[in-house]
């Protein structure tokens, strides 16, 4: 089997935008930074990482003949409101766990951000007491069993599309169209930086590129604060994925890197360098990011470029994943 085996269903509007972020890269004064721009992949409500690993569900979705898509998050999941999007897209109904991921003081943490897209968008949404985790959980287990004994038939997408046999698919996928872009633009992307929780973003950059000529860094920053669950979430699902797209071989032990030192003591909650990283990527290049996430994986950039971990004739290209709904939660950051 190879990628093209699996039947994509697209929902983006064709290769995510790559540019330079020239400004930032000078005011670091190393490695020359690009963006992938995830955030501006498809129409359906501000898109992201997940509509592309959506896109390989979708198929399998159909064939099932579900009529209710059922799936989980924290409170202000990216995830869970681009399933809202899928299922309206579709003509689906969609049941949405929100989960309290983060114990966050703002009072309008479930009623602002990707929440309010969700319920715009039709779904049922059920706030859960739960905290976090990426695994398998209980309110997830209910939510389908509900469906089926009203009638229906759910399909369940478990937290982040991650743990899906066909989770890694889409950024396999994303690992394939970066080579094609790299031709069209005349550069070679040595180090790619992305942001991992639940794993199968990264996990399946790791298959795509290994079954490609030039070898590369595929640097993971951990966001989920719990980085022994992540790391082998992220290294099962990305060996999974290179055996479905019959890589042929096995992933050695290095091209699975996920890093910690920016997801501060816990999920969800930003620390200084978080904020320091959105303000800095906003201001210097209109870029907008996200205290839960891609704030994370942007400080983890800024580290690694500033202290020359990522050389300075490197071609860095960060995977900006959408996200920033959720600022609406944490407004009470940037007050001035
Ligand atoms: C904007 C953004 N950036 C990076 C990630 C991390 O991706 P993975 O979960 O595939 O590792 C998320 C995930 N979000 C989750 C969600 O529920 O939204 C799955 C946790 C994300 O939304």
């Amino acid at each position: 089997m190879s990628l093209q085996d699996f039947e994509r269903y697209p929902l983006t509007f064709g290769p995510s935008p790559i540019h330079p972020l020239d400004r930032l890269s000078t005011h670091l004064g190393g490695a020359r930074i690009w963006a992938k721009r995830e955030d501006v992949n498809s129409g359906l409500a501000f898109g992201g990482n997940k509509t592309r690993k959506l896109e390989y569900i979708v198929p399998d979705i159909l064939a099932q003949g579900a009529d209710t898509i059922v799936s989980i998050g924290g409170y202000q999941s990216n995830h869970t409101r681009q399933v809202a999007a899928l299922a309206a897209h579709l003509g689906l109904k969609a049941v949405l766990v929100q989960e309290k991921w983060v114990d966050w003081p703002d009072s309008v943490n479930d009623r602002v951000g990707n929440i309010l897209l969700s319920r715009i968008m039709g779904a049922e949404v059920r706030l859960d007491p739960a905290g976090f985790g990426i695994g398998f959980k209980d309110s997830w287990n209910q939510a389908l069993e509900d469906v089926r004994s009203a009638g229906g038939r759910p399909y369940g997408i478990p937290a982040g599309a991650s743990d899906h046999p066909l989770g890694g698919l889409g950024f396999a996928n994303w690992a394939q169209e970066v080579a094609q872009q790299e031709q069209e633009l005349g550069v070679f992307f040595d180090t790619i930086v992305v942001c991992t929780v639940t794993g199968s973003t990264h996990a399946g950059m790791i298959a795509g590129f290994a079954g490609q000529d030039r070898l590369r860094r595929v640097i993971g920053i951990d966001a989920s604060a719990t980085l022994a669950a992540t790391r082998e979430q992220v290294a099962r699902i990305a060996r999974s994925t290179a055996e479905l797209i019959g890589l042929g071989r096995d992933l050695r032990e290095d091209e699975i890197t996920v890093l910690e030192g920016w997801a501060g003591d816990v999920y969800g909650i930003p620390v200084q360098s978080t904020l320091d990283a959105i303000r800095l990527t906003g201001s210097l290049e209109g870029v907008i990011i996200d205290p839960v996430y891609e704030g994370k994986s942007m400080a983890g950039l800024i580290d690694l470029v500033t202290q020359g971990e990522i050389g300075k004739d490197s071609h860095v290209l960060y995977a900006h994943l959408g996200g920033q709904p959720a600022l609406n939660a944490y407004s009470a950051l940037f007050t001035t």
